[in-house]
């Protein structure tokens, strides 16, 4: 099939890639230049395992192009997916500029009819919303028909998860278009739901809010563990191997945070506050997140009182592993407060450094060297659970930093090692490994 795609950040490049990639001839199309360019040149412009090769492959057999020209892509497609952002206003709820943009740029460019899919995640209602847009827009009495088909990928195992789904959601209003779609996405492998429209946009909505309340329960009894001298990991693995619970999403830490829970949770409290119904459970996940991405502050200040001029090593900057990506990240949480405390940063990760620069600034330095950042520092915080921290041998903690003091906001370590290397270790819902307590 001839597709265009709109929109070229996670989810529009990895969709157009996949789609190129099973056999389609793909145009992906974004307003920025800048990234047409790269992608055409077969550079990626995000990391995720496993793009570039992808990218490369499909652009050399012809089944794939980018174009910063929406007529290029749009003339001749038979089905356009719309990729853009929809990024949180600032009561919470969804933007929904850049879909309705994508809207205008189908109904000035496209010659037949075809099918519009909508992958951005957008509140219940916008499909039908954004078909009106687009035809009372067309020229000539084209007509289209609209599809909802959410995405479901992670950052870091995009294309794992695309290749490898659990599910494919397809919300028309029509049994054709399902069929159509159905069989585009059969060869992904994985189960197909065909449902309506407005039930596809809540379970995107539903899933994000399931998950992230999964993380804000396991975060408040992570808090109970530690009031109550229990460890949350056992406490995990216990409700974990009942398969109504399951084992999934039950990992404490500093809270989530990333381009999707966030935004995803405050947009549904909106879209709920719309309904008049009070979403009083989601609120709480939200807040008792807000909570948990600061907790290791009172840890750090009863430790230390103040942490004027000390220096503070701060393990990873990206919201998870295996991206750079930033938005939401608990690092833009703690690295402000603890420069307005006096203290003394050094940022470490991978690969996110460069992009963290232009949005942190440079009043803390950056290393993407995990020993330059440990090295003299008087404690350290970790943020994200990148393999290089994970698997670091624990002894450099206490081979180059003042003293070895470790804030672990992703319960990396054993506390047996822990214990082995003699650091003072606080992590998440666990015992504390202070001096006192290792005896
Ligand atoms: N990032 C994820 O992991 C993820 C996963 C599932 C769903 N989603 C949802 O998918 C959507 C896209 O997310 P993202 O992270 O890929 O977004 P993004 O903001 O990273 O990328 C959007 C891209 O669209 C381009 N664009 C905007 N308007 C355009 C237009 N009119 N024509 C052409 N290009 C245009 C921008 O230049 C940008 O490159 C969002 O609704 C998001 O909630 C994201
Ligand atoms: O047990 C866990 C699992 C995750 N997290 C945190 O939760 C956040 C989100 O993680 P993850 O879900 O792996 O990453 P995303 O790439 O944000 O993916 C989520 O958001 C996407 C955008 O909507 C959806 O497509 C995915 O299905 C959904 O998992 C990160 O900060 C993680 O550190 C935890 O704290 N504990």
């Amino acid at each position: 099939m001839k597709i265009a795609v709109i929109g070229t950040g996670y989810v529009g490049l990895v969709t157009g890639v996949a789609l190129s990639e099973i056999g389609n001839r793909v145009t992906c199309i974004d307003v920025d230049p800048s990234k047409v360019e790269k992608l055409s040149n077969g550079i990626p412009t995000i990391y995720e395992p496993g793009l570039e090769e992808l990218i490369r492959k499909n652009l050399e057999s012809g089944n794939l192009s980018f174009t910063a020209k929406h007529q290029e892509g749009l003339s001749d497609a038979e089905v356009v997916y719309i990729a853009v952002g929809t990024p949180q206003r600032p009561d919470g709820a969804a933007n929904l500029d850049y879909v309705e943009q994508a809207a205008r740029d189908i109904a000035a460019n496209i010659t037949r009819n075809v099918i519009v899919v909508i992958k951005s995640t957008v509140p219940v209602g916008t499909n039908f919303h954004i078909k009106d847009l687009i035809n009372k827009n067309t020229k000539n009495g084209i007509q289209i028909k609209i599809a909802s088909n959410p995405e479901f990928l992670r950052e870091g195992s995009a294309v794992k998860d695309t290749f490898h789904g659990d599910r494919i959601v397809i919300g028309t209003e029509d049994e054709q278009t399902a069929d159509i779609l159905a069989e585009l996405n059969q060869p992904f492998g994985a189960p197909i739901v065909t449902t309506d429209i407005s039930s596809a946009e809540m379970i995107k909505y539903s899933s994000n809010a399931f998950l992230a309340t999964k993380i804000s329960f396991i975060n408040e009894i992570a808090n109970l563990c530690e009031a109550m001298g229990a460890n949350v990991e056992e406490v995990a693995k216990g409700m974990g191997l009942d398969h109504r619970i399951g084992p999934d999403f039950l990992k404490a830490g500093i809270g989530y945070g990333g381009s999707c829970f966030p935004k995803d949770t405050n947009a549904l409290v909106q879209l709920a506050g719309n309904a008049n119904h009070d979403f009083n459970l989601l609120k709480s996940v939200i807040e008792v997140n807000n909570h948990q991405q600061v907790l290791l502050l009172n840890k750090i200040e009863s430790r230390f009182g103040s942490i004027q001029g000390k220096r503070v090593a701060v393990l990873g900057l990206a919201f998870k592993p295996n991206t750079d990506d930033l938005r939401e990240s608990p690092a833009f949480v703690m690295i402000p407060k603890l420069c307005a405390m006096g203290a003394d940063v050094i940022a470490y990760d991978p690969i996110a450094v460069s992009n963290a620069k232009r949005q942190l600034g440079t009043d803390i330095d950056y290393t993407e060297d995990l020993h330059e950042a440990l090295n003299n520092a008087d404690f350290a915080i970790i943020i994200t659970d990148w393999p290089s921290v994970k698997n670091a041998d624990l002894a450099i903690f206490n081979t180059l930093m003042k003293e070895p003091v470790v804030f672990d906001g992703r319960n990396c370590y054993a506390l047996d090692k822990v214990k082995q290397a003699t650091l003072e270790y606080y992590s998440i819902g666990r015992p504390d490994q202070a001096p006192e307590l290792i005896g």
